[in-house]
């Protein structure tokens, strides 16, 4: 694959952590790491615990900053973006699904889902239906709709996350465990999704420990080891 036609371009990436509370120690993570996710296709990161799979992740979205090299994402360079475009960035074109749910208190699942449509544009109407769909296709009960997920068990705020990071279209997703606490019938729903986000030309990077999951949905894995300093 050329570059010319990566939605994700990661070159020349290195990151380095100074514990500034243990006397400075500094922790060499990768070097010279790099990346490159076409339209509809999804990588996954693989390489053993400690590796940067997670670091790597977190650059891509923005939350980690890279001491040097560059993170295009559809246009923009992550590295060096400012904290108003990656915002940007994430709110119309960078979904990102994670393990865990973080929502503000008393807001309905409903509207935690249809959220990033309003977000983008969608009239409320049809935000809050697309939000019911998704939320029925993952079935999460419809007498949770109206409350907030923040009481939900463990497996169900997983799937209120994958709702939300499923519902609006963006051209980029980083997905980190995205099946981790599921039941089988969840799971494979949540592989549906990720087939129909290919198929729609979205770009994906993701972290999967359950094997099966990555060797159905994941075109290629990138062992994020081979970026270590010590390599
Ligand atoms: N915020 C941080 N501050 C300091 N060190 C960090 C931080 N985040 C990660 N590290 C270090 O970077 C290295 C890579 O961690 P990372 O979490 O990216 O690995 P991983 O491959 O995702 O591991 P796992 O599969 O266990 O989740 C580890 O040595 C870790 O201690």
């Amino acid at each position: 694959m050329t570059g010319d036609d990566a939605v994700i371009e990661v070159s020349d990436l290195c990151k380095s952590f100074v514990l500034h509370h243990q006397g400075s120690v500094r922790i060499d993570v990768m070097r010279g790491a790099h990346l490159s996710v076409a339209r509809g296709e999804c990588v996954a990161l693989a390489g053993a615990s400690g590796s940067g799979k997670s670091t790597l992740m977190r650059m891509i979205q923005g939350n980690y900053r890279a001491d040097a090299g560059r993170i295009m994402v559809d246009g923009t360079d992550v590295a060096r973006a400012d904290p108003r475009e990656i915002l940007a960035l994430r709110r119309a074109r960078m979904g990102y699904v994670s393990q865990f749910l973080r929502v503000v208190p008393r807001v309905p699942t409903r509207d935690v889902v249809a959220e990033p449509l309003l977000l983008n544009g969608a009239a409320p109407d049809a935000a809050r239906a697309a939000a019911e769909e998704m939320l029925a296709r993952l079935n999460i009960p419809e007498r949770l709709w109206n409350l907030s997920p923040t009481t939900f068990s463990g497996g169900e705020q997983q799937r209120v996350n994958i709702a939300r990071g499923f519902v609006h279209p963006y051209p980029v997703l980083l997905l980190d465990e995205p099946t981790a606490s599921l039941d089988p019938v969840n799971r494979d729903v949540v592989l549906d999704l990720v087939r129909a986000a290919k198929a729609r030309g979205a770009a994906i990077v993701g972290i999967f420990h359950d094997a099966e999951a990555r060797a159905q949905i994941c075109d290629r894995e990138i062992d994020v080891a081979q970026f270590a300093p010590a390599a």
